[in-house]
C-alpha cells in the first residue's frame, strides 16, 4: 500500500471530530483509519493521531487506545485477512453508493451524516474467509467517504427502504390519527427532512418504533454524560455564533446540528432583549413566572452545554443611544469580537420577532456574515400554511386547520435529531454577562431588606432542565396517556402531559414529542391533535398580529364590560368564594400552571359571570403561567371572550364543573385547605352547609374563607347574553343576515389565498375594501338575537355546561333517575287514592280521615345537586 497522503490524514482528523460529536463510534472510526491509512500506517500513526484526546477527552482516548491494542495484538496473524475484508467491504459499498446517495434526503445547506454500523464489527463477522486474491488495497478518498456515508450493507438496505417510504409518504398534516397515529417516518437519524404519513409498511415498523424512541432517550443520556471538547484550530475556521432563543435543548435542535455540520468552533449565545420580545402592542410576552422559568432553564442549559465541553454566553441586548435594546447590535458586536462569519438560529414565529429576525438576517448578510434560520418551533411553519383547496369555511377550528395542512403539505416534519456528544470550542470565548445580571429572576425586597421569594413553590413543582422535560414525557407516556382520552379534564389526577412550559421554551421539540407519542402503545388522537392546536395558535397569530389585545370580531370591542377591580383582584388571588375557581387560581399562583379544563373554568367565570374583559384574563395568565405563550394564550382568551375566530360553544359552571374535574373535592382540599373538613357533597358549595357543619369544619365566611363575590349566577349569565345581543344588533353590518353568524374582516394573506393570488399581490388586496367572512358563532347568540331581553335559562341553546363524570357515574345517575321515576309513580298513586277517599268521605258526609301514614318518600332531585349515590360517589341528579 502506498504511504498515506496528507489528505488521508486530514480525512482521519476530520473523522475524529465525528467521533467527538458522537456521530461515529470509536470502533467505526478505527476501522476507517485502517481503511484510509492502511494497516501499517495505522499501526505506526494511530496513537499519535489520537494524542490530542489524551487531554481533551481521556475516556475516549483510552477507548480508542484499547481498540488499537486489541486489534494489533489479537489479530497480528490475521492481517492479510483483515485487509481483504476491508477491501471487499469497500467494493460492495462502491456498488451501493450511488443508490444510497440518492436515497438520502438532504436539507438545503446541510451535509447529512448517517450513523452506520461499525465496519470493524461487520468486517469481523463477515470477512473471515473471503478470497485469496490478496493485497491490501488503499481506497481512494472519495470511495472511503462514500463508504462512510453509506455505512454497512445492513444500513444501506434500510436506506433503500427509507427511500421507498419517502416516495410514498405524503408530507401533510401529521397531527391526526390518519397521519400521526399510524404514521411514522423512516428518515435516517441526522436527516433534517423526510418522513410524513403512514404507509403500508406500518406493520413492519410498528414494533420497532417504541424501541427506536427508547434508543434515542438512551443515547440522549449517554451524550449528556460524555464530556468531550476539542478546541478547533482557530485558523481553520471562523467560529459560528449559535444564537439560542426558545430552543434551549440539545436534542432535536436543527440549528445546533447545523452548526456542527460546518466543522467550525461553535459559540452558543443567548441575548436577552425584553423590548423586542414585547413587540409593538401589549403582549406581556414575558411575565414574571415565564422569566423565572427562563432563568432556571438557561442555567440548566448552560450546565448541559458545559457537559459537552461548551459554554453559553449571556448578553443583555446592546442599546445604541436612545434606541431600545437590539439583538442585532449585540450580534454585530459579537461578530466583531469573535471574527464569526456565520450566525445560526431556530426561527420564531411571532410576527414582531420574525420581523426582527428578517432584519438581522439581511443586515448581517450585507456585512458578509451568513445568517440562517431553521424551522423547528412548530410542526408546521405557520407562514407556509395555506387555505387553498380548502376554503375558509370553519376557519378557527382545528379540523379546518388540519385540512389546510393536509391539502397543502409543505415541507416534511422529518425525524428528530440526536443530541451531539460535544461541541467544538473556540480558543477565545467572548466576554459575556452573568445570567443573574439579566435580572430574569430578580425578586422584590421588603422594606426590611428581606427578599419576597414568590417563586419558592414554582421551584418545588418543576424540574427546569431538558432532562426534566424528557422525564415528564416518559412518565406521561407510561401512565397518564392511558387516561387522556376520557379523563384529561380531571383536576385531581395528573392525566395530561404537563409539558407546556418545556414546549414553550423549546426544551422539548414538538417533533420529538410527536415522534415519542407515535411510538407509545397508547396513542389517543385527542392528545395528538393538541399539537395541531398549538400550530393553529401560531398560524392565527401570524394572520392577526393584534390577537393578544384586539377582539377579532368588531362588535365585541364595544361590549359592556365590568370595571370592578375588586372582582378582578378576588379572581386573581383565588378569593371569589367559589372553591373550584379559587383552587385553580391558587394553583396557578403557586405553581405557574393549571390544566386545560381548569383554564376553561376560570376563564368562563371571569367572562360570563364577572363580566370582566378577556384581556384582563390574558394579561394575568401571561404574568403567572410558566407556559405563558402569546399565541396560544391570546387565541384561547379570544375564543373564551366570545370574539375569537372560534367560539367556545359552552360556558363552564363554577360549581357543576366540579363533577367532571373534582368529584370528591380532592383538588379543592389541596389548594383551599381551609375547606378540607367539609364533606364531599358540599365542598364545592360551602354556602349550602348548615351553620353547625361550618363550625365543626372550622369554616367562617369572611374570615377563614371568602364570601361569594357574586351570588346570582343565572342572572349574571343572562346579562352577559343580553349584552352580546345588544352589540350584535348595534353593529348589524358584522352579522350575516342569512346565517346569523358573526362576520370577521379578513387579513390580506387570506384574501389572496381565497382569490388565488400570489403573496406578491397581498398589497393589492390590502388596499381594497374590507372582506368579511362569516365565522363559527354560538347558537345561543343567534337565538338570543330573536328575543334580546330573554333570560339565559329560556334559551334552548343555553351554553352552560353541566359537569360530566364518567360512564359509571352516568349509570348511577340513570339508576337514581329510575328510582325517582318509580318513587314519583308511587307518590302519584297514593295521592290519587287519598283524593278519591277524601271525595268519597265528603260525598258521604263522613269526617276527614286521619293523616296518611307511610307516604312515598321523595328521592333527591335536580334542585339538590349533590347527593351521595351508591358506592359513595358524589353526583348531581337531573
Ligand atoms: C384560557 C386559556 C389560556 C391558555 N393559555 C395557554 C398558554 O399560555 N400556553 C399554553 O401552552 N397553553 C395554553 N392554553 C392551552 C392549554 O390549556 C395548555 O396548553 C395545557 O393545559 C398545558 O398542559 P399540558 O402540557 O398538560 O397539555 P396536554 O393536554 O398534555 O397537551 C400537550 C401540549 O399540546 C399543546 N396544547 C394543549 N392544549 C392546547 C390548546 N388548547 N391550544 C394550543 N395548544 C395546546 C400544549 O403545548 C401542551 O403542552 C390555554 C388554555 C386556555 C383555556
Amino acid at each position: 500500500m502506498p504511504p498515506s497522503t496528507s489528505g488521508d490524514q486530514a480525512l482521519v482528523r476530520g473523522m475524529l471530530k465525528e467521533v467527538l460529536v458522537g456521530r461515529e463510534d470509536p470502533e467505526g472510526f478505527f476501522a476507517i483509519c485502517v481503511s484510509v491509512l492502511g494497516h501499517q500506517e495505522t499501526r505506526s500513526q494511530f496513537l499519535s493521531l489520537i494524542k490530542p484526546l489524551s487531554t481533551a477527552n481521556i475516556r475516549l482516548h483510552s477507548a480508542l487506545t484499547s481498540i488499537y491494542q486489541g486489534y494489533f495484538s489479537e489479530i497480528e496473524d490475521d492481517e492479510l485477512e483483515h485487509a481483504l475484508a476491508l477491501s471487499l467491504l469497500e467494493a460492495k459499498n462502491q456498488q451501493l453508493s450511488t443508490t444510497s446517495r440518492e436515497s438520502q434526503p438532504l436539507h438545503p445547506g446541510l451535509n447529512r451524516s448517517i450513523q452506520h454500523n461499525s465496519p470493524l464489527k461487520s468486517q469481523e463477522k463477515n470477512s473471515n474467509r473471503l478470497d485469496d486474491t490478496g493485497g491490501e488495497k488503499s481506497p481512494s478518498f472519495a470511495q472511503t467517504a462514500t463508504r462512510h456515508k453509506v455505512g454497512s450493507p445492513q444500513t444501506t438496505q434500510k436506506t433503500e427502504l427509507q427511500k421507498t417510504e419517502l416516495q410514498k409518504t405524503s408530507h401533510a398534516g401529521n397531527y391526526d390519527d390518519r397521519s400521526l397515529g399510524t404514521g411514522r417516518t423512516l428518515c435516517a437519524p441526522g436527516s433534517l427532512s423526510g418522513g410524513g404519513q403512514m404507509t403500508e409498511e406500518e406493520d413492519l415498523n410498528q414494533s420497532e418504533k417504541p424501541k427506536r424512541s427508547k434508543n434515542r432517550r438512551q443515547r440522549r443520556k449517554r451524550a449528556g454524560q460524555q464530556v468531550i471538547g476539542l478546541p478547533c484550530s482557530p485558523s481553520a475556521h471562523a467560529p459560528v455564533l449559535l444564537w439560542f432563543r426558545r430552543d434551549l435543548r440539545l436534542c432535536d435542535n436543527p440549528a445546533l446540528i447545523g452548526s456542527l455540520e460546518l466543522g467550525a468552533p461553535v459559540i452558543p449565545v443567548f441575548i436577552w432583549s425584553p423590548d423586542e420580545e414585547e413587540g409593538q402592542g401589549v403582549t406581556i410576552a414575558m411575565g414574571g413566572a415565564c422569566k423565572y422559568w427562563l432563568h432556571q432553564a438557561l442555567s440548566c442549559f448552560c450546565t448541559a452545554l458545559e457537559g459537552i465541553g461548551s459554554h453559553l454566553t449571556f448578553l443583555a441586548a446592546n442599546t445604541d443611544g436612545d434606541r431600545v435594546g437590539s439583538s442585532l447590535l449585540s450580534l454585530k458586536q459579537l461578530v466583531k469580537e469573535t471574527g464569526a462569519r456565520t450566525v445560526l438560529a431556530n426561527a420564531l414565529y411571532e410576527p414582531w420577532l420574525k420581523e426582527r429576525d428578517d432584519e438581522v438576517v439581511s443586515s448581517l448578510q450585507k456585512e458578509g456574515v451568513e445568517c440562517r434560520m431553521f424551522h423547528s418551533y412548530c410542526l408546521r411553519d405557520p407562514y407556509s400554511v395555506s387555505t387553498e383547496g380548502v376554503g375558509l369555511r370553519g376557519i378557527g377550528s382545528v379540523s379546518h386547520f388540519m385540512s389546510c395542512c393536509r391539502q397543502n403539505p409543505g415541507s416534511t416534519v422529518g425525524t428528530p435529531l440526536e443530541p451531539p456528544g460535544s461541541l467544538p470550542t473556540p480558543t477565545l470565548w467572548p466576554q459575556g454577562a452573568s445570567l443573574e445580571s439579566l435580572g430574569l429572576a430578580r425578586m422584590p425586597r421588603r422594606k426590611d431588606g428581606t427578599i419576597v421569594d414568590w417563586a419558592a413553590n414554582i421551584r418545588k413543582s418543576w424540574d427546569f432542565s431538558e432532562d426534566g422535560a424528557h422525564a415528564r414525557l416518559d412518565a406521561f407516556l407510561h401512565d397518564g396517556v392511558y387516561r387522556y382520552e376520557k379523563e384529561s379534564g380531571r383536576a385531581d389526577a395528573p392525566n395530561t402531559s404537563c409539558l407546556s412550559p418545556y414546549l414553550h421554551f423549546g426544551q422539548l421539540s414538538p417533533r420529538w414529542l410527536l415522534w415519542d407519542a407515535k411510538g407509545a402503545r397508547c396513542r389517543p388522537p385527542k392528545f395528538q391533535r393538541k399539537l395541531a392546536w398549538r400550530d393553529l395558535a401560531y398560524w392565527q397569530l401570524t394572520l392577526f398580529p393584534d390577537l393578544p389585545w384586539e377582539s377579532l370580531r368588531p362588535p365585541y370591542k364595544a361590549l359592556r364590560w365590568s370595571t370592578d377591580r375588586s372582582h378582578l383582584k378576588a379572581w386573581q388571588r383565588g378569593k371569589t368564594g367559589y372553591p373550584l375557581v379559587d383552587a385553580a387560581m391558587r394553583q396557578l399562583w403557586l405553581t405557574g400552571w393549571m390544566n386545560n379544563y381548569m383554564r376553561h373554568v376560570v376563564a368562563s367565570f371571569l367572562i360570563a359571570y364577572l363580566h370582566l374583559p378577556w384581556q384582563e384574563g390574558y394579561r394575568w395568565f401571561q404574568d403567572t403561567l410558566v407556559d405563558a405563550d402569546v399565541a396560544i394564550d391570546a387565541m384561547m382568551w379570544q375564543n373564551g371572550g366570545m370574539c375569537g375566530l372560534d367560539h367556545w360553544n359552552f360556558v363552564m359552571h363554577p360549581v357543576d364543573a366540579a363533577m367532571t374535574c373534582d368529584p370528591c373535592g380532592t383538588y379543592v382540599r389541596k389548594w383551599c385547605p381551609e375547606l378540607a373538613d367539609l364533606p364531599d357533597e358540599l365542598i364545592h358549595k360551602p354556602w349550602k352547609c348548615p351553620a353547625s357543619m361550618l363550625r365543626r369544619s372550622g369554616v367562617a365566611f369572611g374570615q377563614t374563607y371568602p364570601e361569594r363575590i357574586i351570588t346570582d349566577l343565572e342572572e349574571r349569565r343572562s346579562r352577559s347574553l343580553q349584552d352580546v345581543a345588544v352589540v350584535r344588533k348595534e353593529f348589524g353590518q358584522y352579522v350575516d343576515k342569512r346565517s346569523g353568524c358573526d362576520l370577521v374582516p379578513l387579513p390580506p394573506r387570506l384574501v389572496s389565498q381565497a382569490l388565488g393570488l400570489s403573496h406578491r399581490d397581498e398589497a393589492v388586496t390590502s388596499n381594497r375594501k374590507e372582506f368579511l367572512l362569516p365565522v363559527i358563532t354560538r347558537m345561543e347568540f343567534k337565538h338570543q338575537q330573536e328575543d334580546p331581553d330573554a333570560d339565559a335559562s329560556s334559551n334552548p341553546y343555553n351554553a352552560v355546561l353541566k359537569g360530566y363524570v364518567s360512564r359509571k357515574r352516568d349509570e348511577t345517575i340513570a339508576f337514581l333517575n329510575e328510582r325517582d321515576f318509580t318513587a314519583s309513580v308511587m307518590y302519584e298513586g297514593t295521592q290519587r287514592q287519598e283524593r278519591l277517599e277524601r271525595d268519597h268521605r265528603r260525598i258521604e258526609g263522613l269526617p276527614p280521615s286521619p293523616s296518611p301514614r307511610g307516604r312515598a318518600r321523595r328521592t333527591p332531585t335536580a334542585k339538590d345537586r349533590f347527593s351521595i349515590v351508591p358506592g359513595g360517589a358524589v353526583t348531581a341528579l337531573k
